[in-house]
């Protein structure tokens, strides 16, 4: 027995400590690292999920007995990090004066003669050098919970990302603008939201050509569907209901054809809401503007209630989906405590990610099990989910589960099948958890009465609550802060409370995975109390 010595991670990974009998983990090799069985293979099924999710080259190999390795890491991370610009296509691109003015509520008409502060007084722009700190705790040691360390040592090494908000100088003239929003992917509440203050923004700059594309990138190449105008009016009250104005949806056609659009259309400003696939299509679509030689600003707002975008602290629709969440677990609880032998499973969202079953199990302190993609359990055996579910209906009579839709998928037949974006079709856990807890049951002569509830679409057809209002309208700002400011192929989120703008490769080169080893996961565990079922 002894202590857990190193810690390794890059973009992320973590691999921690615990005291037990050990096994090693192979996450790297340079730093093998001892840390108890079970653990060990939650981590290396965590690992091959992060690899097999990869879609973007990660750092490069650190040679950590280069005296500069600091340098030279901090180097290449603010290389990742530069925001790209239009002047790194169009040099000479000429800025002027925003017409945004942070002390006022329209926009500023360039012969403003005022008393307008100066720039050594405070003006209310951000300024092109202001940084975020991406990761805010120093770990004395790599054996701290959740440490995040970089080199064997844990030494401490700043990594700062870019300040999102309103320029003073900014490299579109509003008047020439001609700006589209787009909604791709599933839907999020929120949406609404964040289109209403997109639009709001835009004519605060003094943009009066805005237009929607209706049901996603579809909307770029199908004849039959047309331009939404966009104003201040039309939006006014739009998000009082869930869903999108514009409508979304998935496939559609390729990144040649939406730019063909974009120039027919004389698109200048483009801003994309959607989750990771909506964001290699924006990436996909910045590169080809720069290759053509289109002075296009393309902006995105990550959407996605799965919360699986990387370097963020949340999602907008998040919140909403958790808040919602509770009362399909209630039900469950209710019914399942309600009935003799009693088992409620509610399945919520989470295609790679169980950051809602998580949370909503946490939330809601009623839930026995919590199942999630991360983590591997096995249904049958003496270790199994099935086996527990007895020993909770023998000591608690009632029991009531969370299965995030990506749990357990292993269990399922696979079929190949994907949608029209090419995402895997899952098979559904949650049907086939409710038939299993029912065959079992039978089989063994105890009485369960099974309760199943899917509440998915109810969930995430909702409209935005009150903090994820405050966050789609400070991301919709600052997506058009960005896309004035002259800045094309990046996103925005929230980066411990503040709000910075991400080159797109960075947040979704894989997805974000609740970490087996976080304080969260062990928060989660000691609510629900569940044993690991392997
Ligand atoms: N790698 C890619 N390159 C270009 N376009 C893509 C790529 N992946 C997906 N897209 C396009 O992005 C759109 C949305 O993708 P997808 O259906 O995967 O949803 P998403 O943005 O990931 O959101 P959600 O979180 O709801 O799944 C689709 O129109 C799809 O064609
Ligand atoms: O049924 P649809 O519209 O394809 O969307 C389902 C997917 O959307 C998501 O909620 C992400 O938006 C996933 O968790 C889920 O797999
Ligand atoms: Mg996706």
């Amino acid at each position: 027995m002894g202590t857990i010595s190193h810690v390794i991670t890059l973009h992320g990974l973590t691999a921690s400590s615990t005291r037990c009998s050990y096994g090693y983990s192979n996450t790297n090799p340079r730093f093998k690292t001892l840390i108890p069985a079970k653990v060990a293979n939650k981590v290396r099924v965590f690992a091959e999920l992060k690899r097999q999710s990869s879609t973007f080259k990660s750092t490069p190999a650190i040679d950590f007995s280069d005296p500069d390795w600091k340098t030279k890491f901090k180097e290449d991370f603010e290389a990742r990090f530069a925001l790209p610009h239009i002047t790194n296509v169009f040099p000479d691109a000429a800025s002027m004066p925003s017409t945004f003015c942070p002390q006022m509520r329209t926009p500023r008409t360039r012969d403003f003669s005022g008393n307008y502060p100066t720039n050594e007084e405070w003006n209310g722009y951000i300024n092109d050098n202001d940084r975020v700190l991406l990761k805010t705790i120093y770990y004395s040691s790599s054996t701290s919970a959740g440490a995040e360390c970089i080199d064997p040592g844990c030494d401490w090494v700043e990594q700062w990302v870019h300040r999102a908000g309103p320029r003073e100088e900014i490299y579109f003239k509003p008047e020439e603008v001609k700006a589209a929003i787009v909604t791709c992917g599933g839907l999020c509440p929120g949406l609404n939201d964040v289109i209403r203050q997109i639009v709001i923004t835009l004519e605060i700059y003094g943009v009066t050509k805005i237009v929607g594309i209706p049901f996603g990138y579809r909307g770029f190449s199908d004849k039959e569907l047309t331009e939404v105008p966009l104003s201040r009016k039309v939006v006014q009250n739009i998000h009082l209901s869930g869903g999108s104005l514009l409508g979304v949806s998935r496939g559609g056609p390729g990144v040649s054809e939406i730019v063909d659009s974009l120039e027919e259309r004389g698109i200048n400003m483009l801003f994309v809401l959607g989750g990771n696939g909506t964001h290699a299509g924006a990436n996909a679509i910045y590169n080809e503007c720069c290759k053509r030689r289109l002075k296009v600003s393309v902006i995105g707002v990550p959407k996605t209630i799965d919360n699986d975008i990387l370097l963020m602290d949340k999602t907008f629709g998040f919140d909403t989906a958790v808040e919602e969440a509770q009362r399909a677990i209630n039900s469950a609880y209710i019914e399942a405590h309600s009935a003799y032998h009693g088992i409620g499973i509610v399945k919520l969202m989470g295609r790679n990610s169980g950051f809602i079953a998580m949370h909503a199990s946490l939330a809601s302190g009623q839930i026995d099990i919590c199942l999630i993609p991360e983590i591997p359990f096995t249904l049958h055996g003496p270790h199994g989910l099935l086996s527990h579910l007895k020993y909770l209906i023998e000591t608690k009579g009632s029991a009531v589960v969370c299965v995030a839709e990506g749990a357990g998928q292993n269990l399922l037949h696979k079929t190949n099948a994907t949608d029209a974006s090419g995402n895997v079709l899952f098979g559904d856990i949650g049907v086939y958890t409710q038939q299993e807890t029912k065959k079992y049951f039978k089989e063994i002569g105890v009485h369960a009465d099974v309760k199943y509830i899917d509440p998915t679409y109810m969930i995430r057809a909702c409209r935005a609550n009150t903090s994820d209002g405050i966050l789609c309208t400070v991301l919709g700002q600052n997506a058009v802060h960005g896309a004035f400011a002259g800045y094309s192929g990046i996103t925005v989120g929230t980066c411990n409370t503040h709000y910075a703008y991400f080159p797109i490769p960075e947040v979704i080169s894989q997805p974000k995975l609740v970490d087996p080893n976080s304080r969260m996961w062990h928060r989660c565990l000691t609510s629900t109390g569940q044993p690991d079922f392997i």
